[in-house]
């Protein structure tokens, strides 16, 4: 029942994965304060529960932790249902680590876990495996089999084993909650500012760059096609980005440089080909090989959809002002 919990990231080092007693050095996850939950996108309303673990963990000595749910216990109980995550792990541990959580825990949800009733969650994960001095949630936070742990639920048992509880209320914005669901549906409309003002950083996907129609060269814009994106794409259309060149652990020359881009989501109409949503990035200011590397765009903002062009000049100075357009978004 234990290996329940059998992968963990150190959130400083913003690495995710692997089993805890291979790691070298295990980060601490014991006698700190808790907070437990999915937070894919790491947004402003994980934030504030996310600095108050921090606070709960200065308070009482010990490390902030963070236990990750992964998958989101809903997709493990409707797989056909589940959204597209905003955030890979190693991305949240990254956030997380930026605003001062120690340590990441991923815990593996399967139905056997899903299956604990609320009292053996909490004496499992909260007493036994992290030994919590306090817990921090917020008041939509259920556990257990049928949902049958709530905030009051929590408070007993914290009670009951002298840990404090802090309940922290969600962030509002127009009156509405900030929410991953929230985030996924502005992103899929393309309304990616509403969704970095939400999030407090910019949306970011990354991808291995593939070979296309070989096209883009020929039209004076050549186009890196990602593919093995993990992590939701915006809707159809064109958006002004950042872009970082290279993986984690990739060691070449350039790894790391950023670049401003004119990005694509979408078919080529203009070629006929209506059906294949691509994601094309053209980098300004730069000429070299990018295939098989990776890239992480960075969303900014959208400026047009996607439109089917007369010819191909009629497509380049639209190209020519797309990426003038980019030049004046991100100076
Ligand atoms: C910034 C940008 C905007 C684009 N907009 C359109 C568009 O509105 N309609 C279209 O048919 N193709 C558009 N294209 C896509 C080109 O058709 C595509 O890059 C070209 O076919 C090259 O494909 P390839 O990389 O497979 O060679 C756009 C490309 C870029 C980089
Ligand atoms: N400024 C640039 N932006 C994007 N890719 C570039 C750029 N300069 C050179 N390239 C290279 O050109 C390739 C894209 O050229 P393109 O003719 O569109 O071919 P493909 O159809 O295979 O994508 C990229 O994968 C990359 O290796």
């Amino acid at each position: 029942m234990l290996d329940a919990l059998d992968a963990r990231a150190s959130a400083r080092e913003g690495k995710a994965g692997g089993d805890a007693a291979d790691a070298p050095e295990r980060p601490s996850v014991s006698h700190g304060a808790v907070s437990i939950g999915n937070f894919d996108g790491v947004h402003a309303g994980h934030r504030e529960l996310l600095a108050r673990t921090r606070a709960n963990a200065d308070a009482v000595g010990g490390p902030a932790v963070v236990v990750v749910l992964d998958p989101h216990p809903a997709s493990v109980l409707r797989p056909h249902s589940a959204p597209t995550r905003l955030t890979t792990i190693e991305r949240r541990a990254e956030l997380m680590s930026e605003i001062g959580i120690d340590t990441l825990v991923v815990c593996p949800v399967s139905i056997e876990f899903l299956n604990r009733t609320a009292n053996d969650f909490f004496d499992y994960l909260i007493v036994q495996r992290l030994q919590a001095k306090a817990v921090v949630e917020g008041p939509n936070f259920f556990f257990g089999r049928d949902r049958g742990g709530d905030v009051h639920v929590l408070k007993d048992l914290c009670e009951q084993s002298g840990m404090r509880l802090e309940v922290v209320h969600p962030r509002i914005d127009d009156g509405r909650l900030i929410s991953s669901s929230r985030i996924r549906e502005a992103i899929s409309a393309g309304q990616i500012e509403f969704a970095n003002t939400m999030l407090q950083s910019n949306y970011r996907i990354s991808g291995r760059v593939t070979t296309g129609e070989r096209r883009g060269r020929q039209i004076g814009f050549p186009t890196a096609n990602l593919t093995g994106i993990q992590t939701l794409v915006p809707d159809n259309g064109v958006y002004a980005a950042k872009v970082t060149i290279g993986g984690s652990n990739e060691v070449s020359g350039d790894s790391g440089r950023e670049l401003r881009a004119a990005v694509h989501v979408g078919p080529n109409p203009t070629f006929d080909e209506e059906r294949r949503t691509k994601v094309e990035v053209h980098c300004l200011d730069y000429d070299g090989d990018l295939y098989d590397r990776e890239l992480t765009v960075e969303w900014i903002a959208r400026i047009r959809p996607i439109e089917k062009f007369t010819d191909v000049d009629a497509l380049k100075q639209q190209l020519h002002r797309d990426v003038a357009r980019v030049r004046e978004i991100i100076q």
